[in-house]
């Protein structure tokens, strides 16, 4: 009998891998400062992250009274990208617990891979500050395919990108957009409750969640994926 191929574990980046909110939160604020807007704060972030650098920027405008026309943009995208890659890694931290789950993880055979929203290069640059690129299999960003999360082909092309199986992958993340992919790809989700959500994530209806990285063991994943195979044979 063959065996099962190792188990592949994917990663939201933003409020997930990483705590980024400072950052990002200093980032837009310079990029809005030119159009003479007043800054945004932590809890603003929640409901502006989740689509990448050019839907956060044009939410922020609006919130602020400012709608944006469509040429403005590419402008502010560009100032946005140069003040957050000029600062990388910045305040930026794994949150805790991480790194050693993926140790573990990795000891055990499994692969590990990152499908965010954030862009593939600002997504690289700052794994790569961090030290943590290499831990990763493949790295996806929210312009790697021409679709980005909550479709199911951003996760089905960073799967197969990381030499993984669908069946065998479970999807981590702190928002909608992840546990959606995770749903719509049909694979198992792990939520934190730790980062950049404007609702509770029970609510979000993930498969499990937890709240340290700890928690985040072989077994847990295996469990997972036994139960998720036990559903489709049902
Ligand atoms: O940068 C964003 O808007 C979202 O990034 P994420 O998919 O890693 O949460």
């Amino acid at each position: 009998m063959t065996p099962a191929p190792a188990p592949l574990v994917v990663f939201d980046l933003d409020g997930t891998l990483l705590d980024t909110h400072a950052d990002l939160v200093e980032s837009l604020n310079h990029t809005i400062a030119a159009l003479g807007l007043e800054p945004v704060s932590y809890d603003d972030l929640t409901h502006l992250v989740g689509q990448g650098a050019r839907v956060m920027i044009e939410r922020a405008c609006r919130l602020r009274g400012h709608p944006l026309e469509a040429e403005a943009l590419p402008a502010l995208v560009e100032r946005f990208v140069a003040h957050y890659s000029a600062g990388m890694p910045g305040h930026t931290q794994p949150y805790p617990g991480l790194v050693a789950a993926m140790d573990r993880l990795k000891s055990a055979g499994y692969r590990l891979a990152v499908c965010t929203n954030k862009m593939e290069s600002l997504a690289l640059g700052l794994l790569d500050k961090l030290d943590l690129v290499n831990y990763f299999d493949a790295i996806t960003g929210g312009d790697t395919f021409p679709v980005r999360k909550p479709d199911p082909r951003h996760l089905t092309g960073t799967v197969e990108r990381a030499g993984g199986d669908i069946a065998r992958t479970v999807m981590i993340g702190d928002s909608i957009n992840d546990i959606a992919v995770a749903r719509n790809a049909g694979v198992p989700s792990i939520a934190v409750p730790f980062g950049y959500s404007d609702v509770p994530v029970s609510s979000l209806d993930p498969d499990i969640t937890i709240t340290h990285f700890d928690e985040l063991t072989s077994e847990l994943v295996e469990g997972l994926l036994k139960g998720s195979a036990a559903k489709v044979a049902v």
